[in-house]
């Protein structure tokens, strides 16, 4: 359950099960010793340099990150329309016409050097502050394969069911502009080290329902490559760069072409970048800029009885969810306008801005002949022996659809809120959970009162429910002393504005119902505010916190008294295969305002209030 850290996996690599017999004349340059690179800061420093539309765009200019919360929060508002929808109304399909989508994703791996020198990767740091000689394309210097690299590499491609290939190449990559200072970017082209995987999305993942209960996409392969450096636009025509990013290792992932639905291709995005979370093959995600996806469209007839494709498009560059799914909506609608017109689609590149309604040619398709690929005379072939491969499959994390599984089977929880707590703040929300829950079961298996450990359910839901929305309302506040920002969690899930063992030992108590839920909230600001002097235990006994619970008799008596006046409502429970559940809370709050609110439990109430009714009705 827990994760293995990278360095647990890179220690087994760097005993030598790896092949790898180095670079030729490589050189090993200390990142210590590179060369603060000077940001261009002059127009008229760019004068070498071609002003052209640039043919490839790994790492162009980056647009706004849209949070993945946000991106979430959008989706499920947008989901919860759509299912109020006809089906007529979704967009998902054009009538007499298929769409069919292939997607390329770059993925910044979880690695702390770069894939070809060992210059630190970094990207919070002063700009220019990890380059290394080779980085910057400097005369005589060589790349030098890191091979610890290749470990995350991997993982994503095992999580992905690939083939991994024992003898891989390093490619080049021809194209010109600023952030690419060699001139051409080090791919693998003709032999990718991973092939032939695929990816299950299932309907409980979000795909259109046109797709049923699943659907499966062939990955076609992935790839190492080099990311570009980091261009940032001033004022004017003013560029600096920022060399930090430039040959930091991706991977490229390419999908067939199998989607015939924009929703399920953004599910997809969203599932593959969960996947790489999940096997710590990249910790960041596409809302800071760690991964990127481009679609490719294209569009033909449904009766269209040949096997081939229409001509393809491309989207370069979209940086969330939501936007995958919109730009093929209307790239689609687009290329059918076209074709129905009597047009016909040129295979070209375009761009797509968050919220627009259209997409917008970029320049035309290039092409294996525009880049002029050859293979890098500098770099050895990678060979990768079946022992890494197997230590690694044996050590890869469990994978979300399993550990949602569990979630749902073992702990009790809803599919949505175990698809949430797998989901938010990358995969560390739900190592949080576990790490309370382990505490929370320590507590309860000491306790001397319990005959028997509780159902793991009865507090695994509990612990999800707190986990989830308690913490999530903490930081809805946009004023007052709540609004200190949002809840950070580490990798592995520690969490320094609520520590497991405060939340753990709140949640004990609220178990054991020595507590009521509105004292436990008032303890988790408190905790969150850095109020309380003492730990939970205190602060329940300082301040007399502690739940006195009134008897059976006076909750009998409550029911009663509730129920007084109120005929015409006790009159709807008169069928009891009709249980009116809004009724039934209206006088259970009548009960808890009429008694001393903080003494009543409302799950007794609850039940003192329907053994009322059953008698009420002579069912009793
Ligand atoms: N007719 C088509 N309709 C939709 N998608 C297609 C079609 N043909 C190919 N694709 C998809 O286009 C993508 C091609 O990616 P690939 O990286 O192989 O080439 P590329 O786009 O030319 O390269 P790059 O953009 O990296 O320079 C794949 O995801 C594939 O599934
Ligand atoms: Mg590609
Ligand atoms: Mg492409």
């Amino acid at each position: 359950m827990s994760r293995r850290s990278a360095g647990e996996l890179s220690r087994y690599l760097l005993e030598g099960h790896l092949s790898h017999r180095g670079c030729i004349n490589g050189r090993r340059l200390s990142s210590r010793a590179a060369p603060l690179w000077p940001s261009l800061r002059h127009p008229y420093a760019l004068r070498h340099l071609h002003t052209q539309p640039k043919p490839a765009a790994t790492g162009v200019p980056q647009p706004a990150h849209v949070p993945l919360r946000k991106q979430l929060k959008e989706q499920a508002k947008q989901a919860k329309k759509q299912g109020k929808k006809k089906s007529k109304g979704d967009s998902q399909t054009v009538d007499g016409w298929e769409l069919t989508v292939g997607i390329e994703i770059h993925a910044q791996l979880n690695t702390s050097r770069k894939l070809f020198s060992p210059a630190t990767t970094s990207f919070n740091d002063e700009p220019n502050s990890h380059v290394a000689l080779f980085d910057v394309a400097m005369p005589g210097s060589q790349p030098l394969f890191q091979k610890e690299t290749l470990i995350p590499a991997l993982r994503a491609a095992l999580a992905l069911n690939c083939e991994i290939q024992p003898v891989s190449r390093f490619d080049r990559k021809h194209y010109f502009w600023w952030d690419q200072p060699s001139g051409y970017q080090i791919t693998q082209f003709y032999e990718p080290f991973a092939k032939k995987g695929h990816i299950t999305l299932l309907a409980r993942d979000g795909i259109s329902a046109e797709d049923g209960e699943s659907v499966t996409v062939g990955i076609k392969q992935v790839q190492l490559e080099q990311d570009t450096a980091k261009t940032l636009a001033q004022t004017g025509s003013v560029h600096w760069l920022d060399f930090n990013r430039v040959g930091v290792p991706l991977i490229e992932i390419i999908t067939e072409p199998e989607m015939h639905h924009p929703r399920t291709a953004a599910v997809l995005v969203r599932k593959i970048q969960l996947l790489l979370n999940t096997v710590d093959s990249c910790v960041s995600g596409m809302e800071t800029g760690g991964l990127r996806a481009d679609v490719n469209v294209s569009v033909r007839r449904a009766d269209d009885g040949s096997k081939t494709l229409g001509t393809r498009t491309e989207i370069k560059n979209l940086s969330t969810i939501k936007a995958v799914e919109d730009a093929i909506i209307a790239e689609r609608d687009r290329q059918i306008r076209e074709l129905e017109a009597g047009n016909v689609i040129a295979g070209e590149t375009r761009g797509w801005t968050i919220g627009s309604k259209e997409t917008r040619r970029l320049r035309g398709k290039e092409g294996e002949v525009d880049y002029r690929y050859m293979p890098d005379p500098d770099l050895p072939p990678l060979v990768i022996g079946n022992d890494l491969v197997q230590s690694l499959q044996q050590s890869l994390a469990v994978l979300p659809d399993t550990e949602l599984d569990r979630l749902v089977m073992h702990y009790g929880l809803t599919p949505k809120d175990a698809l949430s707590l797998i989901t938010l703040d990358n995969g560390s929300r739900v190592q949080y959970f576990y790490r309370v829950l382990a505490l929370l079961e320590g507590k309860l298996r000491a306790d001397a009162d319990l005959a028997e450990l509780p159902d793991a359910a009865s507090y695994s839901t509990l612990a999800a429910n707190w986990i989830l929305h308690e913490l999530g309302r903490l930081t809805t506040y946009k004023a007052g002393p709540l609004a200190s920002g949002d809840l950070s969690f580490t990798q592995l899930g520690e969490c320094a504005q609520v520590p497991e063992e405060d939340l753990s030992q709140l949640l004990y108590h609220l178990h054991r119902k020595d507590i009521t839920g509105k004292v436990a909230k008032e303890l988790l600001i408190a905790v969150y505010l850095k109020e309380l002097e003492g730990g939970i235990l205190e602060a329940i006994n300082a301040n007399d916190l502690w739940f006195k619970e009134i008897s059976k008799e006076e909750y009998n008596a409550l029911a009663e008294s509730a129920a007084e006046g109120e005929d015409k409502v006790l009159e709807e429970f008169a069928d009891e295969q009709k249980y009116p559940q809004g009724k039934l809370m209206y006088l259970v709050g009548k009960m808890m305002r009429l008694g001393p609110t903080e003494r009543i439990d409302p799950a007794t109430a609850e039940s003192a209030m329907r053994l009322w009714i059953e008698r009420f009705h002579g069912r009793q």
